[in-house]
């Protein structure tokens, strides 16, 4: 079981309250998707469960684990950013970064199993093994943002926080991206909040959503439930900029 629960948390940057009293649950072995529009406070969310951030009110818990006191625990939650270039160190290859996320492990690595976990880790994410040696210019925006997908994998998490992970990338690569991602999602059972700004992009990848609105919550529930029925006139105005069905994904807004 890896359960990540958000109870009741308040971050607050001096006088301006970035996250009001939020709670949500992203349930083991399912997503959640965290949407709302620039400035709504779902990457202080985010940075909150990995560390980044401190709640001022509230905790964040794995599996009943208090993340705000327990650092070794919060290891288990693994961030991918938004920006694949500025993500992957351009003077190593890329396979070393790949193996720095089994640093986060507990274990011991021989030199051999690291490299059989990094040449796994790639094909997993579709990329070359045999690339392993080659630094990070040599590879498409897509394919780092893979790489780093192989990286977060490599720690092992109970659960991965991706935040914006399409946003950077051109839309042709995007679908990819996701595509990858529903795919790791049947195959690991991961456990993932996913942050967006665009429903579009929330919709295709997760199992229950939470909508902010300058930092609080405005609705919250199954997916398909909410995007039905929304009950609150910001959903309603977020799922307007939605295609109709039939036509496709705009994974551009
Ligand atoms: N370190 C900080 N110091 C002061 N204010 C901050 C800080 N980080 C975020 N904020 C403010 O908190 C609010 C929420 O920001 P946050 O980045 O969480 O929103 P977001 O929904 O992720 O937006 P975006 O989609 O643009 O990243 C914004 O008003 C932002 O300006």
């Amino acid at each position: 079981m890896s359960e990540l629960v958000f109870d009741h948390v308040t971050v607050r940057f001096r006088h301006h309250t970035a996250v009001d009293d939020v709670s949500l649950v992203v349930r083991s072995g399912t997503t959640h998707g965290l949407v709302g529009e620039s400035g709504s406070g779902k990457s202080t969310l985010a940075r909150v469960a990995v560390g980044l951030e401190r709640a001022d009110l509230g905790t964040v818990r794995l599996d009943g684990v208090d993340l705000g006191r327990a650092a070794r625990a919060r290891r288990k939650v693994q961030m991918i950013f938004q920006d694949p270039f500025a993500a992957l160190d351009p003077r190593m290859p890329v396979g070393a970064s790949v193996a720095e996320g089994l640093l986060a492990t507990d274990r011991k690595w021989s030199r051999a199993d690291r490299a059989t976990r990094v040449r796994e880790l790639l094909d997993l994410v579709h990329i070359d093994p045999a690339r392993a040696s080659e630094r990070p210019a040599r590879f498409s925006g897509g394919q780092r943002q893979r790489l780093t997908i192989a990286r977060a994998l490599a720690a092992e998490p109970a659960v991965l926080v991706a935040d914006e992970i399409t946003s950077a990338l051109d839309v042709s690569v995007q679908g990819v991206v996701l595509n990858l991602l529903r795919e790791l999602q049947a195959e690991l059972d991961l456990t993932m909040l996913f942050i967006s700004h665009n429903l579009a992009v929330v919709r295709y990848v997760s199992d229950d959503v939470t909508v902010l609105r300058g930092g609080r919550v405005v609705e919250q529930g199954a997916t398909d439930a909410v995007l039905a029925d929304p009950a609150d006139p910001y959903t309603r105005e977020l799922l307007r900029s939605i295609p109709v069905l039939g036509r496709p994904l705009d994974l551009e807004a």
